[in-house]
This record gives structure tokens, sequence and C-alpha cells, in this order.
């Protein structure tokens, strides 16, 4: 802290509950606590690790940084014995995309989840002691979202037992694969395969790409970085890729046979592990950045609160101070749903994790019936939370005012590298309709005494739930989690049916689903929603230690869905769940509520226990030092480093001489 001032002490001694606890609460556990804790103080303490001049550098400069930066981490994972956890949370806390995200986030993973054992054994050793770096090199020039439009040709050459991967047309060149531009030695390329002139659909394989001796592409493989993208430094670190072949061979055990294999006569041979499992790779990385949306989206408020505190603006009384911005309600109400959103996004970032490892199990003793389950809420959820936390960190810039605008409050490049998650691992509108299909045939499906699991278990309640009428009466009682609860599942229900009803009108239902998937999306938003408000509310259901700590949280989730109710009042009452009095009431409470978080906003994101070195913002310093550290770093500005500036001769000069002239 900048000479031992902590400009926030006061703010701190406001806290009503146990910080320490509430810590704990957010890393998950205590054994997880230590290692963030641990892994980021020693991150944050390495020089190697700055980030300062992340946002000034050319793209080559600050493409070899991040090359010196994972190359420097990984020596230190090794030298200090870091297992796969702690490496992990060191790769996090260094804070720059880089191919090692894509090695370790996309390449093993596929491998793990559609490689034989044969294939696991041969591959995953290497990959792990990084002898060979991989990419995930899946979308193509001419198609992301529709997988099944891929055109790169996997073919079957039954003489030499080889595939032939080959890029017939300019749109099949393999385009975004991050690690693929200019890192990569392997990719697990998808492809359509064919043999014996029949196509078999997508499938992945293993392909080399670069030698292993000088890093030059092999022979028939043309490679390169697709270019500069949004923003200063941010996702530019990362070298995502080009890449066509040309009648390029590899030996048939590079397919990835778990799902199914081709035999060394051309058979395919489908084994029993559905289709989709093809497609596992996005439903693990999609299940990762529902996790990661929490933090992208709480370092944002974290960094918004501390400097909504600093920032005085009007309101001083006799020449005393003015008023500090997170006191007017406008920011509060703008500002504690993000918090409460943060919050929210972690505990079912949680339960999700605990999904997918639960849906791994079962798909190793064979049983796939919780595959659709785990498909539909990974894509749900991953694009719900993307969408409001790219939004939530445009939010917090604003909430800055003007100073949010500079690179160094850290929220431009923070929105840079966050926003591409509404896009990758699959477009969040597309992977909303893959809900809808999903809710819509669940709603087909009632009466016909297949109930409902998971979470449209509700659904099977269905008659109970078109005839449900809230009884609110008072705007207390907006804080009985039962209440809330039905509501919002009446709600989903009712927008749901409602949606197979005017579907089940159409002759053709791909017709109808079309002309009808806005509605579809705001459907599947509104059972999303209900998705995260109940985790949450499971959340309180635990035994959570810690003075004040679960009382914290019970505020925050009424934030977080009575925020939900007000903001789509709307479906609440276009659907006759709530009546407008009622509607009326929860905005009461909701006000009520602003004011009881106001004293524990600092502590609750100091809950976070984010190091400055991670939040790499002036505006959401610990210490709230906010005007000398911003007026220190404009002076570091390279246009700075001289007076007058290059170009003062040859275009100011003479153009304030013609002006005097002219005057003359
Ligand atoms: C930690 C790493 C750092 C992250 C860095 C980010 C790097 C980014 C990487 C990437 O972006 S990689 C590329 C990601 N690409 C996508 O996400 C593409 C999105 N598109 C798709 O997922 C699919 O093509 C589609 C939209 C699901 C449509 O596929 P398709 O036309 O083949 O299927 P449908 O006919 O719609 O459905 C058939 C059947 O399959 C079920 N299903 C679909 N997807 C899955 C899945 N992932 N898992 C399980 N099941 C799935 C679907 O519900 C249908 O079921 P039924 O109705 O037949 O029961
Ligand atoms: C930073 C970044 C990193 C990436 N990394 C990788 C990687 O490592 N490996 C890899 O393989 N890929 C990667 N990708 C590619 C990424 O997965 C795709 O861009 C993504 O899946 C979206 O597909 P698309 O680009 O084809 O979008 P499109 O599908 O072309 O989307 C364009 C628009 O069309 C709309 N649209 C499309 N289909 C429908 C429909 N059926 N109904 C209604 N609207 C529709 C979308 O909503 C969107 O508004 C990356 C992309 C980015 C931006």
């Amino acid at each position: 802290m900048e000479g031992g001032v902590d400009y926030l002490a006061d703010e701190r001694k406001k806290a009503e509950f146990d910080v320490q606890q509430m810590k704990i609460v957010w890393a998950g556990s205590h054994h997880t606590f230590e290692i963030s804790d641990r892994i980021s103080k020693l991150v944050a303490n390495d020089p190697a690790f700055s980030k300062d001049e992340r946002t000034m550098l050319p793209r080559k400069e600050l493409f070899k940084n991040t090359l010196r930066k994972a190359s420097y981490a990984w020596k230190r994972i090794n030298d200090l014995h870091l297992s796969e956890e702690e490496a992990s949370q060191l790769r996090f806390y260094v804070d720059e995309p880089a191919f090692t995200d894509l090695h370790w986030g996309m390449f093993i993973p596929a491998i793990k989840g559609q490689g034989t054992d044969e294939q696991q054994k041969k591959w995953l050793p290497l990959a792990y002691k990084m002898q060979i770096i991989g990419c995930y090199a899946q979308t193509e020039l001419g198609h992301g979202s529709n997988v099944q439009g891929l055109e790169t040709t996997a073919t079957f050459d039954p003489q030499t037992d080889e595939f032939v991967i080959h890029s017939p047309t300019l749109t099949s060149s393999k385009w975004w694969p991050g690690g693929l531009g200019k890192v990569s030695t392997h990719g697990v390329v998808y492809a359509r395969l064919i043999t014996d002139g029949q196509e078999h659909g997508i499938h992945g394989f293993i392909v080399q790409l670069r030698r292993l001796e000088d890093h030059r592409p092999l022979p028939g493989i043309i490679i390169g970085d697709i270019g500069m993208k949004f923003g200063n430094g941010a996702y530019n670190t990362m070298d995502n890729g080009v890449l066509r072949f040309d009648h390029v061979r590899i030996p048939r055990d590079q397919m990835l046979m778990r799902v199914s294999q081709v035999t060394r006569d051309g058979k395919v041979v489908q084994s029993d592990v559905p289709r989709q499992l093809v497609y596992g790779t996005m439903v693990y990385v999609r299940q990762t950045i529902v996790q990661d949306a929490s933090c992208a989206l709480s370092r944002a408020v974290c960094i918004a609160t501390r400097y909504s505190a600093v920032r005085r603006q009007f309101g001083s009384h006799n020449g005393g101070p003015e008023t500090q911005v997170i006191d007017y309600k406008t920011q509060q109400s703008r500002l504690f749903p993000l918090l409460a959103s943060a919050y929210a996004f972690r505990f079912v970032g949680e339960w999700l994790k605990w999904l997918y490892t639960d849906v791994t199990q079962r798909l190793q003793a064979n049983d796939f019936s919780t595959l659709p389950e785990a498909h539909a809420c990974t894509a749900g959820l991953k694009s719900l939370t993307t969408s409001v936390t790219a939004d939530g960190i445009e939010e917090c810039r604003k909430l800055c005012g003007g100073h949010g605008y500079l690179c160094t409050s850290g929220l431009p490049e923070l929105f840079a590298v966050y926003v591409p998650a509404c896009t990758y691992e699959g477009d969040n509108i597309v992977l909303m309709l893959q809900v809808a299909r999903i809710l819509m045939k669940t709603v087909s499906q009632l009466g016909s005494g297949k109930l409902p699991v998971g979470t449209m278990a509700y659904m099977g309640r269905i008659e109970h739930l078109l005839q449900y009428r809230c009884n609110v009466q008072k705007a207390e009682d907006w804080l009985n989690p039962a209440i809330v609860l039905e509501a919002f599942e009446a709600r989903a229900a009712r927008m749901s049916v409602s949606c197979a009803k005017k579907l089940s009108k159409f002759a053709n239902p791909e017709e109808g689903f079309a002309e009808l998937s806005a509605d579809l999306v705001e459907a599947v938003v509104a059972h999303c929603q209900l998705i995260v408000v109940s985790k949450f509310i499971e959340k309180l259901q635990q035994d959570i230690p810690g003075k004040g700590v679960k009382q914290q949280l019970k505020v925050l989730c009424g934030v977080y869905y009575l925020f939900l109710l007000h903001k789509h009042q709307g479906d609440f009452l276009a659907t006759s769940c709530v009546t407008p009095k009622q509607a009326s009431l929860a905005n009461d409470q909701l006000r009520v509520l602003y004011s009881q978080v106001r004293p524990n906003a600092i502590a609750l994101v100091d809950a976070f226990n984010y190091t400055d070195h991670f939040l790499g913002s002036i505006l959401g310093r610990y210490d709230g030092n906010v005007y000398p550290k911003l007026y220190e770093a404009a002076w570091k500005d390279p246009l700075n480093d001289s007076v007058v500036p290059d170009g003062y001769h040859q275009y100011i000069r003479p153009l304030l001489k013609q002006q005097r002239s002219a005057k003359l």
C-alpha cells in the first residue's frame, strides 16, 4: 500500500460480516482458497509477470512477450513441482490469453474425451510434458456454428492405411483456432470422414502441423496468424490461426476413435457411445466458461465498486466533502445487481462443475442418460452468463465515468478480452436455440408419462404452474425463497408453453421454429435465469460458517432475483405470474436490499481476494490511492517521452504558420 495509507479503510470498517470466511465461500473451500491465495501472490510478486505495458506494445513484441511469459510460467511450474491444480491457477493469475489455454483447455480434453485408451496412452504423456503443443482446429472460414457444414475432408486410403486430410475450398480453411497461428505443433482437426466414397460425418483427427526440429510447417500445410483483433493488448496475445491442407497424409490410428472406428479395410464401426460425444470437448469448455464468467464480472465489479467509493461528485454541504458516487441510488441500482450476479454465477458455476463431473463419471460407466441435460445446461448457462458479463463489464466502465475509458482503469482491456466469449464455444444465440429445441421437446412430451428430469423437472408440475397465483401482499414477502422460486418457475413454464402452443399451429415445425426463434430465446433466458436463482437459493440452504456471511449472501441473492424480476417485469406481468402491485412491491424491496448492501460493498469485493496485479487497474487499487497513481501513469505514456511531439515540425508548425499568415 502507498505509504501504508488505506484510503478505503473507513469503508472496510463498515463491513457487517467475516470477510475471511466469505473469501473461503467465494473460493469454494479452504483448500482452493489456500492455493489461489498463495499462487496469486507468487505471480503478483514476480516482475517477470508484469502486465504494465501490455496495451502499448506493437503486436510482434506483445506476442513475443507472451511466449516469454508462457515459457517462464512452465519453468516455474516445474521448478516448484506444482500440482495440476496449482499450475492451472498459475496460468489463470498470469492473466494473458496464450496458446497454453488451448493446449491444456481443449487439445488435451479432446484427446481424453474422444480418444481410445491406447490413443490416450500414446499422446497424453507427450502433451502433459509439452513435448508437443496442440490446438483445437474445428472452425473454418465458411462455417463455425454449423459444425456439420465443415468442409475439410479426411478420406481413408486403404492402400496405405492412411487418411488424406484436405482443404478442398477457400472456405474450408481452418480459421480462428487459438495457438494454431504460430505455436502449435499438433492439432485436433475436425473433418468429414470419407471411406469408400461414403460420408460418415464430422470426426476429430490428430494431425502434426509443424516439424519438431525447426518448427517449419510439414509438407502440404499452409499455416499463419489471422491478424489483429479487437482492442489493445487483449486477445492479441493469442495467435488465432489459418490452416490449409493439400492432401496431407496421417496414419489411420490418428483418428480419435472412441465414438466410431475405421477398420483396416475401411469399414466404419459405431461404438455404443453416442455420436454427440464428438461435441464433448465443447461441453467441457462451456462449463469452464461459466466459471470464468464470475471471475471476469467480479473483476470489473471490484474495480467499479472501489472506485465508486473513492470518487466524489456534487453534494458538498458547508465546504464538507462531496458525496461518494457509490451513495447515489442510481449508481447502486446499476452496480449492486452486477455484484450479486458475480456471486450468483460463482455458485451456478460450482454446481455446473459438479454436474459435469457427474456426467463424465457416468459416461465412463456407459451411462449416457444425463448427456442431454449437460448439453442443455452448459449451452444455456454459457450463453446467459457470458452475455450478462460482457454487458456488465461495459456497465462497470460507464460506472467509472471518464476514467473508466483509460486503459489504466483495466476495464477496456478486460472488455476486449472478454467479449468474444459471447461468440466462441458457440455463438450465444445459436446455443440458446439448442436449449429451445430441448425445452420444446420437453413440453411436447408432457402428458406422455415421461417425466422431465434435472433442471427441467419443474415442468413436471405444469398443471400447477399454469394455475399458479402469486400471493405476495407486502414487500418483505419477496424475501421468501419458496415464493420467488414458484414465480420464476411459473414464468419460465408459461413462456415455454406459450411458444409450444404457437409452434403447434405451424404445419412445418422447422418453419415455425424459425419464425418464433426470438420468442424461443426469451423463453430460454427465463429458464436459465430460473436455474441460476434456484442454485443460489440452494447454496443458502448449506451450512455457511462465519459471522454474517450467510446473511450477506441472502441479501445478494435477493438483489439478484428481485433485479431480474424488475428488469423482466414485462414477462412476469404478461404471463400473469405477478400483478402490477406485486411487481411494484418487488422493486420496493429491492431498494431496501440496496441499502443493506451499501455498507458491505467494499468488503464484498475484497472477498474476491484479487491482487492489484491481477486486477490491473489503478481505479480498483486495494488502497484506493487513485489520483496520484493516475497522474503518475499518464507521464509514462510513450507520447509524453518528449515535450514537443514527433511530427511537430512536419505537421503542426506549418499549420500554425499558415494560420498566422492568413490573419496577416
Ligand atoms: C479453457 C479454454 C479457453 C477457452 C478459449 C476459447 C477458445 C474457443 C474455442 C472454440 O470456439 S472451439 C469451436 C466451438 N464451436 C462451437 O461451439 C460450434 C457451435 N455449434 C455446435 O455446437 C453445433 O454445431 C450445434 C449448434 C449444436 C448444431 O449441431 P448439429 O447440427 O450437429 O446438431 P443438431 O442436429 O442441432 O443436434 C443433434 C442432437 O445432438 C444434440 N447435441 C448437440 N450438441 C451437443 C453437445 N455438445 N453435447 C451433447 N448433445 C448435443 C442435440 O441436442 C440433438 O439432440 P436430439 O434432439 O437428437 O436428442
Ligand atoms: C476469439 C476467438 C477464439 C476462437 N477460438 C477457436 C478455437 O480455438 N478453435 C475453433 O475451432 N474455433 C475457434 N473460434 C471460432 C468460434 O468457435 C466461432 O466463431 C463461433 O462458434 C461462432 O461461429 P461463426 O463464427 O460461424 O458465427 P456465425 O454462425 O457465422 O454467426 C454470425 C451470426 O449469425 C447468427 N446465426 C448463425 N446461425 C444461426 C441460426 N441457426 N439461427 C439464428 N442465428 C444464427 C449468429 O447468432 C450471429 O449473429 C474462436 C472465435 C473467436 C472469436
